[in-house]
């Protein structure tokens, strides 16, 4: 049986609602989280249970949908990346078991309309809000555990772009998912500055927090939302903050044919213009990282990973 990871569970209500000693409190418990596993189970973040019930919902009454109509809003350039990848179309290095829709904060051409399915745009939309509200106020933690100054990444992502995904993994064979090189989601870290991660109670999740190949169940705690470090952020922090591999296998049910799962990431990505260049804090600290333009990295990631959609080559 898989143990459970060490993940803390944090309450955000005093970031929201309290006092500046309070605020850094908090601040500091992400930060010691960030620091060791990456990752922490946030609750009290504002978002109401009703709300995210509605979208995990508006997912399952999408992906229902036929594999044809679903392929009318298909990915078409990794670079927007935005719109329906079937099962298949993600894949770096491993084969995924998953269906995902992808949602932009400017612009989404290959977003279901009114018609296809009432009430979807807008209640995506309020949604993507929310989470960008509970996302800059994870930065601002950061900011203000590591005395980078309170609005530090207020510069950074005044035009931020963050990716809203819904994602289902269809039910499907045990024996399918088990096989050698195949996962619901493969080994891999999230490559922006952070990410916010909604999943129902299925679980699968799996975190390997010191890189040992000591893979820990991610379990799921309700009214909570998981928060991990991704590339941009462990780079930027010059190794202080730590992206960690995490991946989704089987969940621990019995029976030969697995339940569908549905999760709901939001990847935090900075202003493509900005130049993330790890910050020394100490004397003779040496920077581990060369500086990365943060758009550039963006795409040449999420190209490495659509390398089976052929026509975002
Ligand atoms: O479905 C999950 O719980 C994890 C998803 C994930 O890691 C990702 O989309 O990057
Ligand atoms: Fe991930």
């Amino acid at each position: 049986m898989t143990v459970a990871a060490d993940i803390a569970i944090v309450s955000f209500d005093k970031f929201i609602n309290g006092s500046d000693t309070e605020k850094r409190a908090v601040a500091k418990q992400l930060y010691e989280a960030f620091s060791t596993v990456g990752w922490v189970y946030l609750k009290d973040f504002g978002i109401p249970k009703e709300r995210i019930d509605e979208i995990f919902g508006l997912a399952k009454i999408f992906f229902d949908l036929p594999l044809q109509q679903k392929s009318t809003w298909r990915l078409k350039d990794a670079e927007v990346n935005q719109g329906y990848t079937g099962d298949g179309d993600e894949a770096n290095g491993g084969i995924d078991h998953k269906e995902c829709y992808e949602h932009r904060r400017f612009k989404n051409p290959l977003c279901p309309t009114d018609t296809d399915l009432p009430g979807f745009r807008e209640a995506i939309d309020s949604f993507y809000g929310e989470c960008y509200t509970v996302g800059m106020n994870v930065l601002k933690c950061l900011a203000m555990a590591m005395d980078l100054g309170d609005d530090f990444f207020d510069h950074v992502t005044k035009r931020s772009d963050p990716q809203l995904r819904l994602l289902h993994y269809p039910s499907i064979e045990r024996k399918v998912i088990e096989q050698e090189g195949h996962a619901r989601i493969i080994p891999h870290t999230d490559f922006g500055l952070c990410t916010l991660l909604f999943q129902d109670q299925v679980g699968g999740l799996e975190v390997d927090p010191f890189h040992k190949g000591d893979f820990k169940a991610a379990i799921p705690v309700p009214g909570t939302v998981l928060i991990n470090i991704a590339d941009l952020m462990q780079r930027l922090t010059n190794d202080r903050c730590r992206s960690t591999v995490h991946r989704v296998v089987s969940p621990k049910v019995a029976g030969d044919i697995l339940p569908s799962r549905y999760s709901i990431p939001f990847f935090i990505h900075p202003d493509p213009e900005v130049m993330i260049d790890p910050i020394v804090k100490e004397e003779g600290e040496v920077k581990k990282y060369e500086p990365v333009n943060a758009g550039e990295w963006r795409t040449w990631n999420t190209k490495r990973n659509y390398t089976n959609l052929s026509v975002a080559a």
